[in-house]
């Protein structure tokens, strides 16, 4: 495929996105002696799902209902835990819980472009798979 035509179906395409809050607690094992998040504390986490494709006959990329529901299993596996206790999650920052909802959700919604954690009201992650 020639590059503008490439630019041509990227331009094509719509972005959707879903927030949902999990609480739960964790804490960092491999930063420092001393450093606040070794210690055992919890988040209100944003977690958002970022969907990219074209629209179907229904106008839209993907019913925002069915992301809620492609979510909840992970949602079950995450909200009022500790992370560190969860398959993957033994060092819980933020990029690596990024990668890990990531990995969790896409086999659902193979749109997924992007996750974005946010931690707290001021700390944040995204990550994103092009393709
Ligand atoms: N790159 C990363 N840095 C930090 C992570 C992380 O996941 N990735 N995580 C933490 C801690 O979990 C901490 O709970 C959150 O950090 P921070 O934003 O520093 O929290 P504060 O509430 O203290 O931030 P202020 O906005 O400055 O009050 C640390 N770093
Ligand atoms: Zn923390």
């Amino acid at each position: 495929m020639s590059p503008a035509r490439r630019d041509e179906e990227k331009a094509n395409v719509h972005e959707i996105s879903k927030r949902f809050t999990v609480e739960a607690a964790h804490h960092l094992p491999r930063v420092p002696d001393g450093h606040p998040c070794r210690r055992l504390h919890g988040h209100s986490y944003v977690i958002e799902l970022g969907l990219r494709g074209e629209l179907d006959e229904s106008g839209w990329v993907r019913d925002f209902a069915e992301i809620g529901a492609a979510f909840e299993p992970v949602r079950l596996r995450l909200d009022h835990r500790l992370l560190n206790d969860v398959d993957g999650l033994a060092n819980p920052t933020s990029e690596v819980l990024a990668q890990w909802v990531f990995e969790a959700v896409v086999p659902a919604l193979p749109e997924l472009a992007w996750v974005r954690i946010e931690e707290t009201r001021s700390s944040g992650c995204v990550y994103r798979r092009d393709g």
